[in-house]
């Protein structure tokens, strides 16, 4: 992984922390467009913008194969030319994308150039949610390359495998992403489990879940930026809003070294 990063260590955050209209992609997409403007519009520039989980359809599962973005093509042109236009990275929640006969829960990611630099599909399908019925799990790690910050993301369901984190985190990431559709009653599982994930692998977590109802189920929002010390540097209510935040990248290392974490590991006896 390329180390010579070109951010500072204070990095800018937006998370679009939206409600989501379900089954309509273009709706869907005229919204993002004009939340993405407004995150870049204001007086401090986020370096780095977050959307949640398949905001395309949302959870549209009876006709996701109709709805579903063939090939991720119009998610990665819209997302790519926005990035380049405003010079901003962008990591594009997920959507549900057609990838020949299967539907996956996919997240792209664009640096400011508007290269595409992350593609991951969810590994960890959430069947309380159906989502194994209609979708195909991804089967490959999301390691990524965030302008010389190595990075990660997961996707929702997948903060419940400490196993799938702890291996991102060894294979160097300093940041993850969290994409998510978290509903009511786990708001304390949200929580819980997005700190555990910080503290335990030393890295800073940047989650941003929807907000709304849809079918039945609420969401909860409480978008979160947590630093590697597990404390919560933002988080978002329960409505429509764009949390900006700032983390140190340097925390990552100094909590490192304070507590070695890694380097006390004893893998040959629970590997
Ligand atoms: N979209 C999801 O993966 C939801 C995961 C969830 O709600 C959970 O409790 O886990």
């Amino acid at each position: 992984m390329d180390n010579q990063q070109s951010f500072p260590n204070r990095v800018r955050l937006a998370l679009i922390q939206m409600d989501i209209t379900i089954g309509e992609p273009e709706i869907n997409r005229r919204k993002v467009e004009q939340l993405l403007l407004e995150a870049v519009g204001g007086a401090q520039k986020p370096d780095i913008i977050v959307l949640p989980e398949m905001w395309n359809t949302g959870y549209a599962l009876d006709r996701i194969h109709e709805l579903a973005d063939p090939e991720g093509r119009i998610t990665r042109d819209m997302l790519g030319s926005f990035a380049k236009e405003h010079g901003v990275h962008i990591i594009g929640g997920s959507v549900a994308e057609k990838k020949g006969e299967e539907v996956k829960n996919t997240v792209y990611g664009f640096n400011r150039n508007g290269e595409e630099i992350l593609e991951y599909s969810k590994i960890h399908l959430f069947q309380l949610m159906d989502e194994h019925l209609s979708l195909a799990a991804g089967s490959q790690r999301g390691s990524f390359d965030l302008d010389g910050i190595p990075a990660a993301a997961v996707i929702c369901y997948d903060i419940r495998f400490p196993e799938l984190t702890r291996k991102l985190a060894l294979d160097g990431a300093q940041m993850l992403f969290v994409p998510a559709e978290w509903p009511h009653p786990r708001l304390h599982h949200w929580r819980t489990l997005l700190m555990a994930r910080a503290i335990e692998n030393q890295m800073i977590v940047v989650s941003c879940n929807r907000v709304g109802e849809s079918k039945g189920t609420s969401f909860f929002g409480h978008s979160m930026v947590i630093d590697p010390w597990g404390q919560v540097l933002a988080e978002g209510g329960e409505e429509e809003e764009i949390i900006f935040a700032e983390v140190d990248l340097a925390e990552v290392a100094s909590v490192r070294g304070k507590i070695p974490v890694f380097a006390d590991r004893r893998p040959a006896v629970y590997e």
